[in-house]
């Protein structure tokens, strides 16, 4: 067994938004963050004292200006993988209906992209496994 005792874990909650054509969203990471240029699900990191549903909830509205009622959130599978500096822990939901229009409210590009043609945008290694469970999923 190891132990890493300096193991910081980072909880991220995403979310593969799915169209009625089953294509899901991706959204390219802004220059000048880590991972730039890659594409990910929506989602973030939990603010203090949150659950996952809502803080994924609030992220889909502050990112994508669209609202999600937590019924609408199902769990699908999840991401554990270890970044140098930190070891993400990230919940992936599916979502199939939401009020509003998706806007890029931070600037990002978006993409709706079928799962079996995401191998063709570059994702952050702890996606890469997530791919399979969303082609299987639809
Ligand atoms: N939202 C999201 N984050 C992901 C995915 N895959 C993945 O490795 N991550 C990682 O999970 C973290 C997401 O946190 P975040 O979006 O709140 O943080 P950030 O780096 O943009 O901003 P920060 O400046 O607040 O740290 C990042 O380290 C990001 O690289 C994904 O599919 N979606």
């Amino acid at each position: 067994m190891t132990l890493d005792l300096q193991l910081r874990m980072v909880l991220v909650v995403a979310c593969a938004l799915v169209d009625a054509d089953g294509r899901v969203l991706l959204a390219q990471r802004p220059q000048g963050k880590a991972l730039a240029g890659l594409w990910e699900f929506p989602g973030g990191k939990l603010e203090a004292g949150e659950r996952p549903e809502t803080g994924l909830i609030r992220e889909l509205r502050e990112e994508l200006g669209i609202d999600v009622r937590e019924p609408c959130l199902a769990p699908l599978t999840f991401a554990s993988h270890g970044y140098e500096s930190f070891h993400l822990l990230m919940p992936l939901y599916v979502c199939r209906r939401w009020e509003g229009i998706v806007t890029p409210n931070e600037g990002q590009k978006l993409a709706w992209v079928k799962p079996r043609d995401m191998r063709s945008y570059p994702m952050p290694p702890a996606d890469e496994p997530l791919i399979a469970h969303l082609i299987d999923l639809l």
